[in-house]
């Protein structure tokens, strides 16, 4: 059966530059793809059935943002049709790598086509943002820069590097980090063009690194990398990485972890895999 890859992100950095009334927070953060993905396949349905085939532990099946994805896609085109969904995790949850937004993504693109609606790009954007601030740069499809609450997008042009990721073993929740009392909400934005991904910094990682020693810990660890060129946290947490530009260093690196740490390596794409599935 064909299966679609669902990639995780990091956010090279991340400025929490405002609030907006409704409590969220205005960002400038820099979206790359990873070559690390979930695998979903769909079976179509000629009822109007959702379902999941494979449950995910602590994830009821109608919180799950793929059956929340369809049953978006569903009542909006009010099609008669429906689907069985099969995903294959490999995304850690809750690390910052935005696996469910992807998976949403994925399932928004896949269907858009197998239930032959014919939605735009900019539509199914539209749509994805219902679901999550970071659905939108996935059905974008191009590493972005991204303003608003992650919705405004300009696609940008990233020099091929690889990434050492670590996994601590923390589930951090992003409402929670948003709403701490000690995060900046004032880092002064910036202009494009021009500006440098190294310059930035995750204003969120202190709070995390609070929250989290062990988040703190596996940065100290990533810093001392004599061949990384930049570290950071991804998102809000608890996932941190480093870059490096080549595969063989990184993996030099993956092979210093002390016991007990987890991680993996993985290539920074060029672009989305589905980047140009709409047109296909
Ligand atoms: C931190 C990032 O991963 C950076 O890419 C995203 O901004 C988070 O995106 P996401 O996981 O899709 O988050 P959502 O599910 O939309 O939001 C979860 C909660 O985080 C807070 N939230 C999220 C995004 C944002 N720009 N401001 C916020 O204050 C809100 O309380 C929201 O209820
Ligand atoms: N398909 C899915 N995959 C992963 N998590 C899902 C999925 N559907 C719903 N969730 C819920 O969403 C929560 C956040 O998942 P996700 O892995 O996307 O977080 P994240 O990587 O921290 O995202 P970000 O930092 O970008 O907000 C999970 O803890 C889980 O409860």
């Amino acid at each position: 059966m064909q299966t679609y890859p669902a990639p995780a992100k990091l956010n090279l950095f991340l400025h929490v530059t405002g609030q907006r009334e409704d409590g969220y927070h205005l960002l400038q953060t820099v979206f790359r793809f990873l070559d690390f993905s979930d695998r979903l396949s769909f079976v179509l349905r000629e009822d109007a059935v959702v379902k999941l085939h494979t449950p995910i532990a602590d994830v009821p099946e109608e919180k799950n943002l793929c059956i929340r994805a369809a049953r978006l896609l569903q009542q909006k085109s009010n099609t008669p049709m429906g689907v069985e969904i099969s995903l294959e995790k490999h995304i850690p949850m809750g690390g910052g790598l935005g696996g469910g937004s992807s998976d949403a993504a994925t399932t928004l693109l896949v269907l858009n086509r197998l239930w032959h609606l014919n939605y735009s790009k900019k539509e199914l954007i539209e749509l994805g943002l219902q679901l999550g601030a970071d659905v939108p740069v996935f059905i974008f499809g191009e590493n972005a820069f991204a303003e608003g609450i992650g919705e405004q997008l300009t696609s940008i042009d990233l020099p091929p590097a690889w990434y050492l990721v670590l996994i601590p073993s923390v589930h951090v929740s992003t409402a929670e980090i948003f709403s701490s009392r000690e995060l900046t909400r004032n880092t002064i934005p910036i202009t494009i063009p021009p500006f440098s991904i190294w310059q930035g910094r995750n204003d969120l990682e202190s709070v995390v690194c609070r929250m989290y020693p062990v988040v703190a810990r596996y940065l100290a660890w990533l810093k001392q990398q004599k061949d990384a060129s930049l570290v950071a946290m991804s998102g809000s947490g608890g996932c941190v990485f480093a870059e490096f530009a080549n595969e063989q260093t990184a993996r030099n690196a993956f092979q210093q972890l002390p016991d007990g740490m987890r991680g993996f390596v993985a290539a920074g794409l060029a672009y989305h895999p589905l980047r140009n599935f709409l047109e296909e």
